[in-house]
């Protein structure tokens, strides 16, 4: 959007102003497969009815993603909403830095590949295009830059996705390494293979404290025990989908690959190279540090390797982890939180800890704890463990609502951002009746809140960072139908909820052929927020939605 004689900033609001965040509610078809449009949100629909509202873009190019069909998703979503601008993202970086060459000539690529002969290159990661945490491009990207170094030995220990991607679509990447394996193991004295595997909700992938994840990953890749083993890769997906074939592929259990004699193929050992190769840091930060801490106290590790561990890119920004880093972090100069710190508005963060990254280093464009703690208060209630949220498909949204009633009305914050998890967090399951209610649970949260600003005269932008929930099924090529788990590329919608609202203004409203600056997209909500809090935004985001009549 151009900045147009037609922003407006509203008068300054008695209240605080809130960014309400419904984690993976996006616009759909408003067929069966939408629970959004199934669910009865009495509160959405008469806000969607009553005040100024949009539609927002949240993939690809609006999101700094490489192509236009990258589904969005909370990191770069948050990000992007941070920022109030769109910058390049961290696939797209890593793409650049590959095909102008600057990937390869790190340090810390360089110290990855100086194993001694005869010791192994392990690459960790989740096997797939998804792009939400990481790409095939990457793992095949490293195995081309260790073939030609010579590295002798290397080994994958592959997270299976069925989350970003098709629900049973594993084997389709195996086969793709497993050529790049073929063709390199042609060559004398090479072994290139798969060395360990299993679902990313099921191994090393936690974000939320649950360490019998990450143990039950570490001791497959580390110490070879697992009581899944199997001759290779496509062996395993095959005999556990004959022993369950509804399992998607995100639930498959961890297993070892072993030669005839039973031993593991590929252990993690003294002397060896180990890199992460996810780009995002939410899943991979527990991993991380039980590789690099001395004081660890996540689970016994046994005998901790003494290998060279690197990661993708920081995935802790605030303690510097990993210490080796292949790409540096995506920097957000001026994050919104830091801005508006800097004008003594007082702020806090609320959510659930399965989305605690999302309100916290997400939207800060890196760093983790308040700058000033007289001034930020970060809220994260715990998630339910070891359930799946398909089972508990309220989550912690009425408490969640019920402690923002409290921050509301104690009259002390000028700004709140909310991330509700429900209809993404559930929406990942792939069943559309639990995701009914999740959507529901959501709006009942929405209105306790929006209750409370009515009553001090607050604002609220009620938004979502990537759909999920809209579309619990997809239909693929050639006509068959599946259980969506995935984000979609569905516009969200955007409400500003304004007690005042007297209809004098609007919000920008995608218009067909615009471009994607013109486009109303995440990285226009920072102005929009600081319209709504009586002040003119800075000139060098994008600019505000709100625009008058
Ligand atoms: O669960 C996750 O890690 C991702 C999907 O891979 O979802 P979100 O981006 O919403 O956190
Ligand atoms: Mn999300
Ligand atoms: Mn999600």
């Amino acid at each position: 959007m151009n900045n147009s004689v037609n922003n407006v900033v509203l008068t300054p609001p008695t209240g605080p102003v809130l960014l309400l965040i419904m984690d993976g509610w996006g616009i759909g078809s408003g067929g069966p497969e939408d629970a959004v449009a199934q669910a009865n949100t009495p509160v959405f629909d008469r806000l969607w009815g009553k005040y100024a509202h949009t539609e927002l873009m949240t993939h690809g190019g609006y999101v700094g993603l490489p192509s236009g069909k990258d589904m969005g998703g909370s990191e770069v979503g948050h990000l992007t909403m941070g920022a109030g601008l769109i910058l390049d993202q961290g696939p797209t970086r890593i793409n650049k830095a590959i095909a102008d060459g600057s990937f390869y000539e790190s340090e810390a690529l360089e110290q990855v590949l100086s194993i001694e002969p005869g010791k192994a290159l392990h690459l960790i990661g989740l096997l797939s295009d998804g792009n939400i945490h990481s790409h095939l491009t990457h793992f095949r990207a490293l195995i081309n830059a260790a073939f030609e170094r010579g590295i002798r030995r290397l080994y994958v220990h592959a997270l299976l996705d069925g989350r970003d991607v098709g629900i049973q679509t594993a084997q389709k990447y195996v086969c793709e390494l497993e050529s790049d394996f073929a063709c390199i193991n042609d060559n004398d004295g090479f072994d290139y293979a798969f060395a360990s595997g299993g679902g990313r909700e099921r191994i090393i992938m936690d974000r939320d404290g649950d360490w019998s994840k990450v143990e039950a990953g570490w001791n497959l890749m580390v110490h070879g025990e697992g009581s899944e083993r199997f001759p290779s890769m496509m062996a395993a997906i095959t005999r556990l989908r004959e022993q369950q074939p509804d399992l998607i592929d995100q639930d498959m259990p961890g297993f070892v690959i072993v030669g005839e004699d039973d031993a593991p193929i590929g252990k993690i050992s003294d002397g060896d190279a180990v890199v992460m190769v996810n780009f995002r840091g939410d899943r991979a930060i527990e991993i991380t540090e039980a590789f690099e801490l001395d004081d660890f106290s996540g689970f016994d590790r046994g005998v901790r390797p003494q290998v060279t561990y690197a990661g993708m890119m920081v995935y802790d920004e605030d303690r510097n982890l990993p210490v080796l880093q292949l790409m540096g972090p995506t920097k957000v100069d001026e994050p919104f939180g830091k801005r508006i710190l800097e004008l003594g508005i007082k702020q806090f963060r609320l959510t659930e800890t399965q989305k605690y990254p999302h309100v916290t280093f997400f939207f800060n464009g890196g760093y983790r704890q308040p700058l000033d703690p007289t001034m930020e208060d970060y809220i994260l209630i715990p998630s339910d463990k070891k359930v799946s949220f398909a089972d508990q498909p309220q989550m912690k949204s009425a408490e969640i609502a019920d402690k923002a009633v409290e921050l509301i009305e104690s009259g002390q914050y000028g700004f709140g951002l909310i991330n509700f998890a429900n209809a993404d967090m559930v929406g990942h399951c792939g069943k559309i009746a639990p995701a009914i209610t999740a959507v529901e649970a959501v709006d009942n949260a929405i209105g306790k809140i929006i209750d409370a600003l009515q009553a001090c005269g607050g604002r609220a932008l009620i938004t979502a960072d990537h759909g999920n929930a809209e579309e619990m099924q997809v239909q693929d090529k050639s006509g068959h139908v599946e259980a969506s788990t995935k984000h979609s590329t569905n516009p969200v919608p955007c409400i500003l909820f304004d007690p005042s609202y007297d209809g004098s203004y609007k919000l920008h409203q995608p218009r067909d052929g615009d471009d994607k600056a013109l486009m109303p997209g995440l990285s226009h909500l920072a102005a929009t927020l600081y319209a709504m809090m009586g002040k003119e935004p800075p000139t060098d985001l994008n600019t505000s939605l709100i625009e008058a009549l």
